[in-house]
């Protein structure tokens, strides 16, 4: 299992720092939260760990390994995957197709799209397992466009299995998501907890305090308290920071 080791990483947009000096890390195993108000930088941080986009200065290790300099496809190789808050799904293809021709284009080999993915048989069980995990296993072979939003969602999370992440960047995965899907969503991670680390972003609070082994707080940029789901809920500066609606929710979390 890996760990993803984050040191002093910078990144702005003109004038803005987006991302301010940040140091963490992922435990092999572990489910480390990002939190933090809207505009905090965190999806700008998973960008810069997924390799989409490139910080100012900083270093990120996978393993020990620098990995600052590499391109996402290579960092998906090495088992640092990312479950995208944007659908990428194509809509025409069914729902296995989508597992595999994402797991082709993202670990590198783009060039293959086109061919018939039906051909390649370990791809494909690869998919199917994935698609199993994900609680998708019964929809392999519906067209992608007729899921619904929970159901993309799952399968966002299925391709982002069949690359085999040792450690897994999950960007809202429930936003959208609700009522059972929501809960039924959480229970499905809790069952990878151990199997491969994850760094969770997540706007609801109920799900980031039943899941993560440790939380972390962005604000403006800067991480302003780390500790366990009670160290962070009980930090007076994170208090202050989630002053009004979100500040009542963590207290009740
Ligand atoms: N490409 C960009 N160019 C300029 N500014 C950007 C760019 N991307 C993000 N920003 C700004 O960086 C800040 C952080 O944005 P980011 O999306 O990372 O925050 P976030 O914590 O993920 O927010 P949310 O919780 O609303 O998704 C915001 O002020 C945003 O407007």
């Amino acid at each position: 299992m890996s760990r993803l080791d984050v040191q002093s990483l910078t990144k702005s947009f003109g004038a803005l720092k987006v991302t301010d000096d940040v140091s963490l890390t992922v435990e092999p195993g572990e489910i480390h939260a990002i939190i933090g108000p809207n505009g905090a930088g965190k999806t700008t941080l998973v960008a810069q760990l997924s390799g989409q986009l490139k910080p100012d200065s900083g270093r990120i290790r996978l393993d020990g390994a620098d990995i600052t300099g590499l391109s996402m496809p290579e960092r998906v190789k090495r088992g640092l995957a990312r479950s995208f808050q944007i659908t990428s799904i194509l809509p025409g293809f069914t729902v296995l197709e989508n597992v595999a021709l994402a797991v082709q284009a993202r670990s590198g080999s783009s060039f293959r799209f086109f061919r018939p993915v039906a051909g390649d048989a370990a791809l494909n069980d690869a998919a199917m397992e994935a698609l199993t995990e994900a609680g998708l296993g019964d929809r392999a072979g519906v067209v992608a466009s007729a899921l619904s939003h929970g159901e993309h969602r799952r399968l966002e999370l299925a391709i982002a299995l069949a690359t085999n992440p040792q450690v897994l960047l999950l960007d809202e995965p429930l936003a959208g998501v609700g009522g059972e899907d929501a809960e039924a969503f959480v229970a499905r991670l809790r069952r990878f907890k151990g199997r491969f680390a994850m760094l969770l972003i997540e706007h609801d609070m109920d799900a980031v305090f039943a899941l993560a082994d440790r939380v972390s707080v962005l604000v403006y940029g800067r991480i302003i308290a780390t500790g366990t789901p009670d160290e962070v809920r009980s930090d007076a500066d994170v208090r202050a920071a989630y002053l009004g609606e979100e500040g009542e929710e963590m207290a009740d979390a």
